[in-house]
């Protein structure tokens, strides 16, 4: 700092903390009340207290330094240091009742009528369709389009999520309420995270249905535009739960071209004749194998997809449309396997027609009418 140069003014310093946004609940520290106070001395070096939600919070180094930057630009600070603090009981209750309105019912938001988000649950008949990256590259494309969109990974038996997210890191617990970690503005939930190392779990219908309906009620996402929930593959109660526990979620089948995949494609479609819900669409995975002449090899045969979309539309009798088809491609399987999705990727990864394919089905599933629109309000003329 130069000698002439004016302290900065605490107006200033507020302004520039109202930029801070905690990373978990991804609102400003200011609104959280989790800025305790701060205070300039003559030197021009800032003092900042900061309230952590629960003590040992795994992103309080996130927070410090995200202070420190947001500081960092004003003129006249010599220095920042940032003293980390527990809330109190009462701060914390009186945040919960911030995010969640005051003695908020606990229930699942999604089933509020004033609720807008839109809630896809992705389904396939069977495993290693390629369901998880799917619903890890919609997710992400949409966040990258400006949503705020979540994940739940209720694929107990391959909980695959976080390692595509790229996500190690723990949910952080206030109380009964669980911040889900954020990866590329996906704010992920997972199964996987709450289970020691590599566990397979051995949960049946009951179980699962509880563990889904925790998600659904102590998760807290905030408002959402899109809400992605990846289902184990098949038929089994977890579909059934989704269907009582969110009956406006749409179903997103995924298959292969592969005719016997498409048939229990179609099974697993089939069970919202029983659930009454809808589908939002099918997508075709690893639709061919495109050489480096640009000849396409189609390893899992043809045609999967749209005989899906076929069979559904007449059993339902609705219109249920392809909604893409994605090719085989390895650097969809290295992106996942590095936990960078491919969509978000940069160079001729990026403009891959695989990339381009689930950005674009994320785009129309973006543009959907959500929420309200479409929805019998319950009114009758007097
Ligand atoms: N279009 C694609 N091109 C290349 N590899 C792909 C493609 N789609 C998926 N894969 C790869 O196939 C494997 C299975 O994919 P994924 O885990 O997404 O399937 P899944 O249907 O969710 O499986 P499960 O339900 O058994 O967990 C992964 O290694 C993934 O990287």
């Amino acid at each position: 700092m130069t000698p002439h140069h004016p302290l900065p003014d605490r107006q200033s310093v507020q302004r520039a903390l109202e930029k801070v946004i905690d990373p978990e609940l991804r609102r400003p520290i200011t609104e959280l009340g989790m800025l305790k106070g701060f205070s300039i001395d003559d030197g021009g070096a800032v003092t900042v207290e900061v309230l952590l939600t629960i003590a040992g919070c795994p992103l309080r180094d996130t927070i410090t330094g995200d202070v420190e930057k947001s500081l960092a630009a004003l003129p006249g600070i010599s220095a920042v240091s940032v003293v980390l603090d527990v809330m109190t009981q009462e701060q914390r209750t009186a945040l919960k009742e911030r995010l969640k309105g005051p003695g908020a019912e606990r229930g699942i938001p999604f089933n509020d009528p004033s609720s807008l988000t839109r809630v896809y649950a992705v389904a396939s008949g069977k495993g290693g369709v390629g369901k998880s990256s799917v619903t890890v590259n919609l997710a992400c494309a949409m966040a990258a389009q400006g949503l705020r969109v979540g994940i739940i990974d209720a694929d107990v038996y391959g909980f695959s999520i976080p390692g595509l997210m790229g996500i190690t890191g723990a949910p952080t617990r206030v109380d009964e309420m669980i911040l889900p970690p954020v990866a590329y503005g996906v704010k992920t939930i997972s199964i996987g995270m709450f289970v020691s190392g590599n566990q397979p779990v051995a949960w049946r219908g009951p179980m699962l249905h509880r563990a889904l309906e925790q998600f659904l009620t102590d998760v807290y996402f905030g408002d959402l535009d899109a809400l992605f929930l990846d289902l184990p593959p098949g038929t089994g109660d977890i579909a059934i739960s989704v269907s009582q526990l969110l009956p406006e979620s749409r179903i997103l089948v995924v298959t292969t071209p592969q005719s016997a995949a498409a048939d229990v494609a179609e099974r697993a479609g089939s069970i919202a004749v029983q659930t009454g819900q809808q589908i939002a669409g099918v997508i075709e995975n690893m639709s061919w194998l495109e050489l480096e002449d640009g000849s396409r090899v189609e390893v899992f045969g043809a045609g999967g997809g749209q005989v899906v979309a076929e069979r559904l539309s007449s059993t339902l009798d609705k219109d249920i449309k392809l909604l893409g088809s994605v090719p085989l491609d390895p650097r969809l399987r290295e992106g996942g396997d590095r936990g960078e999705p491919i969509v978000l990727a940069g160079g001729p990864a990026g403009s891959s027609p695989a990339a381009k394919a689930l950005r674009s089905i994320a785009a129309e599933l973006a543009t959907r009418p959500r929420g309200l629109a479409g929805r019998p309000l319950g009114v009758s003329p007097a």
